[in-house]
C-alpha cells in the first residue's frame, strides 16, 4: 500500500519524486511505496507519466526532486546508486529487448558471464532453470526472431530474472503481443506473483490488475490521483478522473 513514513519492509520507495523533460513536468511529486511480496500495478491515460515513474525507478530516466530507494539503495538525483540499484532490478519492456543476433540461452547468459564475471556453466545451468519455469526451455538455441512475441516476452522475463532482483518493473509487458499470445505472458507473470515476486506494473490488463494487484494505481498528468486495492478501486473510485478513464477502458 502506499505508506509514506510507515516501517513496512519497503522495495521501492519513492518521496515527492519530481521530473521534467525540458519544461514539460512529467511527475508532480509522487509519492509511493512497494512491500517487499507486493504487487502495485499503474493505470491511467497515455501520457500520464506511467513510463516515466517505472524508469525513474531504474535510473533509466532520472529525476530531478525528491527521493527514490531501491532495497534501501537511494537513487539520488545526480544519479548514484545507479549500478547498485540496477543489479537490484529486473525490466521488462513493451517491446522485448532481446538481443536479435544472439540465442536465447546466450540472451540471457550474456550479461551474467561477461559483465558479472559469473562462470559460463554455473549462468547456462540457471538459464536453463529459468527457462524451464517460463516454459521455454526447447527454444533455448533459437534466435528471438524465429520465436513469436509471447516467447520473445518470456525469454525477457527470464533474462530479467537473471539478476535475482529485488523488484521485477513491467513497462506494458503484453500491450505489443497478438490479443492470443497476452495470456500465456499473464501467467507467467502470475506464477511470478504467486511465487512471492514483488512487482511494480504498468498494464492496462483489468483482469490482471483485479487477480494479482494488492494496490492499484491510478495516475493522471503526472501525479497518483488514487491508489487502492483493485476491489475498491475497480467498484468505488473516488475521483472523477478515474470514473472518466475506468468508464472509457471498460466501457461502462
Ligand atoms: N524523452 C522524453 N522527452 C520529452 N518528453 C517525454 C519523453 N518521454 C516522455 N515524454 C512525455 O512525458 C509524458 C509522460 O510520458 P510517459 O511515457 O511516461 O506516459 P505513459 O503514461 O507511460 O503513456 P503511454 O500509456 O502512452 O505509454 C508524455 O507527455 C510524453 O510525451
Amino acid at each position: 500500500m502506499t505508506r509514506p513514513g510507515s516501517s513496512a519492509d519497503l522495495v521501492v520507495e519513492l518521496e515527492a519524486v519530481d521530473k521534467w523533460y525540458g519544461d514539460y513536468h512529467a511527475l508532480r511529486r509522487v509519492t509511493l511505496g512497494v512491500a517487499r511480496g507486493e504487487r502495485v500495478a499503474i493505470c491511467g491515460p497515455s501520457g500520464s507519466g506511467k513510463s516515466t515513474l517505472i524508469r525513474c525507478v531504474n535510473g533509466l530516466e532520472r529525476h530531478q526532486r525528491g527521493t527514490i530507494r531501491v532495497d534501501g539503495i537511494a537513487l539520488d538525483a545526480a544519479g548514484a546508486g545507479l549500478a547498485a540499484v540496477r543489479r537490484r532490478t529486473g525490466m521488462v519492456f513493451q517491446n522485448f529487448n532481446l538481443f536479435p543476433h544472439l540465442t536465447v540461452l546466450d540472451n540471457l547468459t550474456l550479461g551474467p558471464i561477461y559483465a558479472g564475471g559469473e562462470p559460463a556453466a554455473a549462468a547456462e545451468a540457471r538459464a536453463l532453470a529459468l527457462l524451464d519455469r517460463v516454459g521455454i526451455a526447447d527454444q533455448k538455441d533459437k534466435f528471438p526472431g524465429q520465436i513469436s512475441g509471447g516467447q520473445q516476452q518470456r525469454v525477457a522475463i527470464a533474462r530479467a530474472l537473471m539478476r535475482e532482483p529485488a523488484v521485477m518493473l513491467f513497462d506494458e509487458p503484453t500491450s505489443s503481443l497478438d490479443p492470443e499470445r497476452v495470456q500465456e505472458v499473464l501467467a507467467v507473470m502470475e506464477e511470478l506473483a504467486q511465487a512471492g515476486m514483488t512487482m511494480l506494473v504498468v498494464t492496462h490488463e483489468m483482469g490482471f490488475m483485479r487477480r494479482v494487484a494488492d494496490l492499484v494505481v491510478f495516475m493522471d498528468q503526472g501525479e497518483i490521483v488514487e491508489a487502492a486495492p483493485p476491489e475498491l478501486f475497480f467498484t468505488a473510485p473516488r475521483t472523477d478522473r478515474a470514473r472518466a478513464f475506468l468508464g472509457q477502458v471498460m466501457h461502462l
